[in-house]
Parts: C-alpha cells; structure tokens; sequence
C-alpha cells in the first residue's frame, strides 16, 4: 500500500533534496520538500505525512526534535533521521528518541526506498515492545570512528538497543570485537546485568564445559566444591564467547542445545538451571569456511548469527587513524598523568600509511608509548617505531596510486592507445570528485572545499562529467 504516500523530506541541503526528492518519486511515493524545522511545524498544522525523512542538524533546530513534536500532535509518523557524521551516542539516542530508522550519509539511495518502504507498511503485531525503558545506560565504553564501516556499526547498536537478539562480531585480533560487544550489552535492555565475557581459546578444552555450566562438588576429579558457570553468573545479564570459533564439537552441541532449550544442568548436577543470558559471539576465523569443512556446527553458527556485525581491519577504514589516535594520546595522558601529546600533520600521514596489522589495539599501544616517550609537546615522524616510520616515502597520494597509474600508461601505450593525459586527467577528477561527494553526503559546497576547488567549477566539472558518461553509454548503446 506504499505507492502514492506522501514522504516529508527535511534537509537544509538543496542537493540532497533534489536528490531524494526524484528518487522517492520514481519509487511511486509523493515527495514535499522542507529547509528548516519551523516550515514543517507550519505544514503539520493542516497536513500529515505517511513517513518523515530529517536531517538532524538543521539551522534553526535538532532535526531529532520534530519527533517529540509529532507526538504532542498525536501524530504515529515513522521519523527517519539523517545525518553525515554521527557519533555512537548520538546514533543510540536518536533510536532511544524513537526514529523509525537512521540513515548514516553517505547512503544510497536504494536503502533510502528500502527504509522508506518498511515505514509505510503498518508495523506486524508485537515487534515494537511499548515498554520501552528510554534511559541510558551508564556505559562508559568508547567506540569511535568515522568510516562508513563503524557508522554502520553504530546504526546496528542503535538498532539493538531494545533487542536481545544473539549477535555474531567477526574481524582480525584488535578490531574492537569484545568493546563492540561491550557496547551492546551497555546500550540494551541488560545494561544493570552483568557482562560475563569467556576466551574460549583461552582455557583448556577440558575445562570449558565446566567453564561455561559450572559444576558440583565432585563431578570431577578436583572439583572440591560447586562452582558457578559462566552462563549462571551472566544471568540476566550478556555472555561474551570469544573465540567461539576454537570451541570443541561436543561442546558446540552441549551449547546448541543449551540455547535451543533455555535450559540446562551444572556438570554433575541435578537441578535444571535456566540459560537466561544473551550471547554474543566473536571470532577472528571464517566460520562458514569451518562449517564447510565440518570443524563448525552449521545450525550452531545460525542460531548464533542472528545478527551479523563485521569489523574491517584498520587498514581498509584509514579515515578512522587519526580519530583514533587523538582519541588515544588523550586517553593516556589522562590516564599517566601527562601532558597531552599532539600529532604533527606528517606524523598523522606516517600513522594513515602505515599497514597496522594488530588493529586498533597495536595503535592504541603506539600511542601510549608515545605519550610516555615522545620527547617534546608534538610529536614528529621519526619519534614513530622504526616499522611505521621509515615506510618508503610515498607523498600525499601514495605509491600505490602512482604505481596502478604507470601500470595503466604503459598497458594503453602498449595498446597503441592515444590522448593518455586528457584521459588520465579526466579520470582523476571523476575519481576525486566521487571521493568528495561521498564523504560530504552529495553536499557541493563542502565537497568544493575539500577538493581545494571553487564551487563553480565543480558544478561546471560535474556537468562535464555527465556528458561524458552519457557519451560513452550512447555510443555503446549504437
Ligand atoms: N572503534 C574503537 N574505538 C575506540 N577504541 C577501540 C575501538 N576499537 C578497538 N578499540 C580498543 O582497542 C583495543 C582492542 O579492542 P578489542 O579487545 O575489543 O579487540 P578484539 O577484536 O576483541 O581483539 P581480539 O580478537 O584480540 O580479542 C581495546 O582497548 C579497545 O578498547
């Protein structure tokens, strides 16, 4: 029954309307425009619409604040929120302030219909709990980043802050698994709960079943008295299984069955205890590849994998070095007690370049040891560890772009191919320019400044570009 609706499109930026605007009509929908939150109040004085698309920041006020004015109208609109750059607080409080979904821009725009559609259709019996607690959690753990890769992470958290859903955190040692999972107990219904977190790696696969279920005195050979599993002390609250993918077969079915059932005994026990804890899983292995080769339970990683969150390494979200690493260099400072350290500009680009193969967790332990041992208020290049410093000068661009450009030149020029500036210019800029709308959410004027052009000549340039795509798509087509 969506075709037809009318969708509010709120968003000071004019492209951004544009854009939306013509994509919501091809998609059937009746699209009104709005710049500011004031002329939205004015329209809701005689009109309604079916689902509400805001920016959160706006100029006159928060986006987010037409959700209460809804309210107070009486009006059970769907609100989405959008927004560039968002924090994880900011994500989780615009779910807990009740949008219907949020939208981390850059987005594409068929998830923009998709959301908008799952908004117009009326909401299946039982799937919105109406006694929702809206408080926040006093959490305390940091999940920063910037990259698309952790704005999606933040838009999952803020999903789940209401579920108890079992969540499966895959990515390399130092991603930021277990603080994920931290995070997500911290912004869920079980935050005043304990976080029980377990490395199944890390304890000898005789001890886990114990480990996990406890045990009575005498169950076995050393077992002088009862002891509480991990599943039991996590009651109520979440159980962390790292490493799940090292867990033994047989305990993978005693875990099955334990989640199936809801239920289960202590090693040695009589009294049937109830499983009351939510599970999130993490592991650096490629489970599915385990389930094909049998080492992995395929009906334990479904009922695990419920949710899927997967942390890139930190090489593939550069973008988040720099956050980070303040983030950290402030963290130690407080922490020693010492003045905080600030990162050269060239300092910040040896950090970006370099390849950080233990993640987030080898950056952070970067910058604490430069906390203690860089020898003046900034930090230079050469006070980085030899491996990250003395990677081969690569200039601003990088080597590896100059060298995909001299693998391309000399493929053309083999090819007999001609006009190899013209061409190679044209596509740098397309290139760039992508780059530049992508992480200004289509914004020109930003994305002008960025690119270090004025904001005519973007226009002009993206008009260009067009053309040309229409001229080789035409001249495909014929
Ligand atoms: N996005 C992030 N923001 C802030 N701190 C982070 C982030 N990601 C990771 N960290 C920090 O990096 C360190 C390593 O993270 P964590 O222990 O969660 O990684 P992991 O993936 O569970 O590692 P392993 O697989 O080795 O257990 C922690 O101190 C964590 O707080």
């Amino acid at each position: 029954m969506s075709q037809g609706a009318v969708i509010w499109v709120v968003d000071d930026d004019e492209t951004i309307r544009f854009v939306l605007q013509r994509a919501l009509r091809r998609g059937g929908y009746q699209v009104e425009c709005f710049e500011d939150v004031a002329s939205v109040r004015r329209a809701l004085e005689h009109a309604r619409p079916a689902v509400m698309l805001t920016d959160i920041r706006l100029p006159d006020e928060d986006g987010l604040g037409l959700i209460d004015t809804l309210q107070a109208a009486g009006a059970d609109i769907p609100v989405v929120a959008m927004t560039a750059y968002s924090d994880l607080d900011q994500t989780v409080s615009a779910y807990q302030k009740g949008v219907f979904d949020y939208l981390p821009k850059p987005f594409d725009l068929d998830q923009v219909i998709s959301v908008v559609e799952r908004a117009v259709a009326p909401a299946p019996v039982g799937t919105m709990p109406t006694d929702v607690s809206r408080k926040r959690t006093a959490g305390g753990h940091q999940l920063i980043g910037e990259s698309a890769a952790m704005q999606e992470v933040f838009r999952t958290i803020g999903r789940l802050y209401r579920s108890d859903i079992n969540v499966l955190i895959t990515g390399e040692t130092g991603t930021g698994k277990e603080v994920v999972a931290r995070v997500l107990h911290e912004h869920s219904p079980r935050a005043r709960h304990p976080f029980i977190a377990l490395n199944t790696a890390a304890i000898p696969s005789e001890l886990l079943e114990s480990e996990l279920f406890g045990h009575e005195r005498g169950a076995f050979t050393g077992a002088h008295a009862r002891r509480e599993g991990r599943f039991e002390e996590a009651a109520g609250g979440t159980l962390f299984l790292d490493e799940i993918g090292d867990m033994p077969l047989g305990l993978q079915t005693r875990l099955l069955r334990v989640l199936a059932e809801g239920e289960y005994y202590r090693v040695g026990g009589r009294d049937l205890l109830s499983a009351n804890a939510r599970v999130i899983a993490a592991t650096h292995q490629d489970l599915e590849a385990k389930v094909a080769d049998g080492s992995f339970r395929e009906d334990l990683y479904h009922r695990l994998n419920v949710i899927h969150v997967a942390l890139p390494p930190l090489r593939d979200r550069r973008e988040d070095i720099g956050l980070l690493a303040r983030r950290f260099l402030h963290e130690a400072a407080e922490e020693l007690g010492l003045e905080e350290k600030q990162l050269r500009p060239d300092t910040g680009r040896a950090l970006a370049r370099y390849d950080w193969p233990g993640n987030v967790r080898q950056l952070q332990n970067v910058c604490r040891q430069l906390s203690v041992m860089a020898p003046a208020e900034q930090i230079f290049p050469q006070d980085l560890p030899p491996e990250i410093h003395d990677l081969p000068p690569t200039g601003e661009a990088g080597d590896r772009w100059a060298d995909a450009l001299r693998n391309w030149a000399r493929a053309e020029l083999h090819a007999g191919a001609g006009n190899l500036v013209g061409r190679a210019q044209a596509e740098m800029e397309r290139v760039l320019i992508d780059c530049a709308l992508e992480r200004t959410g289509g914004q020109r004027i930003k994305a002008a400044e960025l690119l270090g052009l004025g904001r005519n000549t973007l226009t002009r340039k993206l008009k260009q570009h067009d053309a040309g795509d229409n001229g080789v798509q035409d001249s495909a087509r014929t």
